[in-house]
């Protein structure tokens, strides 16, 4: 594995995308210099998982059951964990860093209604320079860390004309945008340690948590705002054209985002259970109109995710306080 600059990520992590290396085999050449393209599954070896794994099971003294993936502006998931041991990015070996807004950067260990959880407070999107699969390596540390259930919440923009912002989509399904131009996370050879060459991916998002999460929602009175839809994920950083959401609305898409689809797929790969969810933080133009309205925008998006952090960390908590209650 080379571990020259020439393969950082935004993140100076020594596993990138596209490796020069002069002595490797064939390869095309830039400035002289061969270049050899690391297929995605390559960039984190199962023994590099295994090592940030140890790290964080051996730093925190816990092996964790449930992982969390804080959305845009939804880092406070995090802060309600009790006992908490954090881990900056930076300081844990071979991980990314987050460069977005509302993405602190930080790793959380601890308890949460009585379960051991890990949370990332700032998750990698593929629009910040990142390969999916570094994108979503975190979600296999998660598994060698002991975890069996993935959260994975983020900010979405809402298609469907009945979502109002500040809505929950429940997420049952997903268009996977970025793999229909053949980009995975799973890409290059298999390490069926993982999982298998070929995972199934109907079922991906676990009906009893998602059953679960409605019949919380009706007990915290906010079951108007709570929906179940399908989630796509496009590859950003700029959001969407009317035509693009025309044409998502059209194959049943009820949310646009930028993140979370890779981490599911590595995640059930992994044969992790998962439940994810959108949080409607603006509503997305499917006509066209000269309404500044319409046009999306990050600081909009943290300041909606804001106001409804408090219904998010009650839902997740009530969630995972049944999935301990379910296994105690
Ligand atoms: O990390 P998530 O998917 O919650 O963040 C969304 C997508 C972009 O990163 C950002 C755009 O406002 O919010
Ligand atoms: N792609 C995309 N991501 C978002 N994240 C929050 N809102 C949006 C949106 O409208 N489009």
């Amino acid at each position: 594995m080379c571990s020259r600059d020439c393969c950082s990520g935004p993140g100076g992590s020594n596993r990138g995308n596209t490796c020069t290396d002069k002595k490797g085999g064939k390869a095309g050449s830039l400035n002289g210099e061969k270049i050899i393209p690391t297929p995605q599954s390559l960039l984190y070896p199962y023994e590099v998982i295994e090592e940030i794994a140890d790290f964080i099971v051996k730093g925190s003294g816990m092996r964790p059951k449930i992982g969390i993936i804080c959305g845009s502006g939804l880092g406070s998931l995090a802060d309600i964990i009790q006992d908490p041991k954090i881990f900056e990015y930076e300081k844990i070996p071979n991980f990314p860093v987050s460069t977005v807004e509302g993405h602190a950067g930080r790793l959380v260990v601890g308890t949460l209604e009585g379960a051991t959880v890990m949370a990332m407070q700032g998750r990698f999107h593929f629009y910040e320079g990142y390969p999916l699969a570094k994108c979503s390596m975190p979600v296999r540390v998660m598994k060698l860390c002991g975890v069996e259930y993935l959260f994975a919440t983020n900010a979405a923009g809402g298609i469907n004309p009945r979502f109002a912002v500040g809505d929950i989509m429940l997420m049952h399904d997903h268009v996977n945008m970025l793999g229909f131009a053949g980009n995975s996370p799973l890409q290059g050879p298999n390490d069926p340690r993982f999982g298998p060459r070929f995972p199934a991916l109907v079922n991906s998002y676990n009906k009893d948590l998602i059953n679960k999460a409605i019949e919380i929602g009706k007990a915290m009175g906010i079951e108007s705002n709570i929906h179940v839809g399908v989630y796509s994920c496009l590859g950003g950083p700029n959001y969407e054209t009317i035509a693009e959401l025309k044409a998502l609305r059209m194959m049943g898409v009820d949310a646009v985002g930028m993140s979370t689809v890779h981490e599911v797929i590595t995640a059930r790969h992994c044969d992790m259970k998962v439940f994810a969810f959108s949080l409607i933080t603006n509503k997305c133009a499917t006509e066209y109109s000269d309404k500044k309205d319409d046009e999306a925008n990050h600081e909009e998006v943290m300041a909606v995710a804001k106001t409804r952090q408090k219904a998010c960390c009650e839902l997740v908590a009530r969630l995972i306080r049944e999935i301990h209650l379910a296994s105690a």
